[in-house]
């Protein structure tokens, strides 16, 4: 906010800015002449590589305290880790209407530059800020958002992870165990969930022996192109900035071929409601609602692409790490169990959003994961207005990254932060844990406006498969340990071959 006489922002009349200490103090590694800090990010030759984010994140904090300045780095804004979570609190809270929160560049290239002829003014939520990502939630949001639309989708996605479950014991070898690239089958199983939700269609990802040449099958190629590579893209190789390099020009083939597969289905969907009218009995799905209320194939078609962008690795890391825990936690995993035959002593109970919502030790179990192996590793804001950090003047203009990686397993937040203990999540009455626990120590989705948009789909999805699956089976884990390892999302490295036993 700006006075309007001399434009300087009100908060520079505050005596918390007039006491604040200079921007320049902020401490953080300095950068060295001529390459600025950009060789500390570089991989390999660099103090840190891609894979070391988490570590740096906590090194960072480690060496320099509660806030830490990257600056001089090439061709971007200076990087403030914050490590105090009232800080970070503060920040989401006076984020306004607009948060700005920086990501995916490639993903706006595209979006802006390249298909400048398909997006138009209509760039959706995703590496979309100001006015034009606020006019575009708003459009979406209710709908996306809605209990009843969730409802709408519980049945459904209870078939798909039937298909799922059916397909993984298909997988199992002789010792029961689940092949090496069983997240390859979790990777298919979140593409054919969000199908079914944006797409309003079953993909056929599930199907067993897929021709190289079948859709369902260059869909899959398309999504795990995606997320090997935009990691690369974006942190190793980032020259496609300048000139369209052979990776750049298959990134892009390969949105093209998103966009295809969303403007094909969004057009079954449009066609069949212009048919048969909009659903008389029961709860019209996601599309038909978007398509109804915005009488826009071309809003469906977006929103569409940034659920399926956004919303299949996310949730298949997610769940990677989920299974990875339980299968090495056996006894919490009993009693998520014990919790599941109570709730359903037929395995087969068809499932409701009540029952979902009595399963608390199941959903204190994943809040559990995400606290200490957060996911998705951080967040962040640009700052839009100056502001006072931890004592500290910081113009606009700067990104402010919250490490939740680190904030989530600081004692000083969070009691017994070291131990995994799910009843932290518990009210007193359901057996819970009495400790610190602040609410913005471990923020999973993000928080405020700008928070992820798919969150309730997320935890239906997870909370779905996690039900039949451990209603019915029995996880075990039994070769050496492995890593967690980070590429833009924190899940174990390595082949997940769990043994799955029937009960
Ligand atoms: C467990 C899985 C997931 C995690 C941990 C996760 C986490 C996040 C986080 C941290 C953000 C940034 C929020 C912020 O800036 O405050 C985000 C944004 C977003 N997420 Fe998720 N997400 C998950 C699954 C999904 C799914 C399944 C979908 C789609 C169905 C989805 C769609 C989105 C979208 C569209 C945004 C951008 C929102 C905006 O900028 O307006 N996410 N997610």
């Amino acid at each position: 906010m700006y006075e309007h006489d001399d434009m300087v922002p009100l908060i520079h009349h505050t005596t918390e800015w007039q006491n604040a200490l200079p921007y320049e103090e902020v401490p953080g590694p300095k950068p060295i002449p001529i390459l600025g800090n950009t060789w500390r990010m570089m991989p390999i030759i660099g103090q840190y590589t891609i894979g070391d984010v988490a570590k740096i994140s906590s090194q960072l904090h480690e060496q320099y305290g509660q806030i830490v300045k990257f600056s001089g780095l090439i061709g971007r804004p200076d990087l403030l880790f914050i490590y105090d979570v009232d800080e970070i609190e503060k920040c989401y809270r006076t984020e306004g209407t607009t948060p700005f929160r920086p990501s995916m560049p490639s993903l706006v290239k595209y979006k802006s530059v390249v298909r400048k002829d398909f997006f138009g003014d209509l760039g959706g939520v995703v590496g979309v800020h100001g006015e034009p990502w606020r006019e575009f939630r708003s459009k979406v949001q209710k709908p996306v958002l809605q209990l009843s639309t969730v409802r709408r989708y519980l049945q459904p996605l209870e078939v798909v992870t039937d298909d799922f479950l059916k397909r993984c014991e298909t997988l199992l070898d002789a010792n029961s165990e689940l092949p090496e690239d069983f997240d390859n089958e979790i990777h298919k199983w979140s593409l054919e969930c969000i199908g079914r939700v944006a797409l309003d269609t079953r993909l056929g990802c599930l199907e067993s022996n897929l021709s190289p040449d079948s859709e369902p099958q260059q869909i899959i190629n398309a999504a795990k192109y995606a997320l090997r590579n935009v990691a690369t893209l974006e942190l190793k190789a980032p020259y496609w900035r300048y000139f369209p390099t052979p990776l750049w020009t298959h990134y892009v083939k390969n949105m093209n071929f998103f966009v295809e597969v969303c403007m094909k289905y969004i057009k079954s969907a449009t066609d069949r409601l212009k048919v048969q009218g909009p659903c008389k009995h029961g709860e019209p799905s996601l599309l038909e609602k978007v398509i109804m209320s915005q009488k826009d194939e071309k809003i469906a078609t977006i929103m569409a692409l940034d659920l399926i962008l956004v919303g299949i690795d996310t949730i298949s890391m997610a769940v990677c790490s989920i299974l990875y825990q339980l299968a090495t936690r056996p006894e919490q995993q009993e009693k998520v169990h014990q919790e599941l035959k109570r709730l359903m002593p037929d395995p087969k109970t068809p499932l409701t959003l009540q029952l979902l919502d009595q399963m608390h030790y199941l959903k204190a179990f994943i809040k559990e994961v995400f606290r200490m192996y957060s996911t998705v590793i951080g967040n962040g804001r640009t700052l839009q207005e100056d502001a006072v950090i931890c004592g500290y003047r910081i113009p606009k203009g700067v990104q402010a990254v919250f490490p939740t990686i680190v904030t989530g397993n600081m004692e000083k937040y969070v009691t017994d932060a070291a131990e995994f203990k799910p009843e932290r999540w518990l009210k007193p009455s359901q057996g819970g844990f009495e400790g610190k626990l602040h609410p913005f120590a471990s923020l999973p989705y993000g928080y405020g406006a700008r928070m992820c948009l798919g969150r309730r789909f997320a935890d239906l999805e997870m909370q779905i498969l996690l039900a039949k699956l451990l209603r019915s089976y029995k996880l075990e884990y039994e070769h050496e340990p492995l890593e967690y390892a980070v590429t833009f999302m924190y899940a174990p490295d390595g082949p997940l071959k769990f043994k799955m036993t029937k009960y």
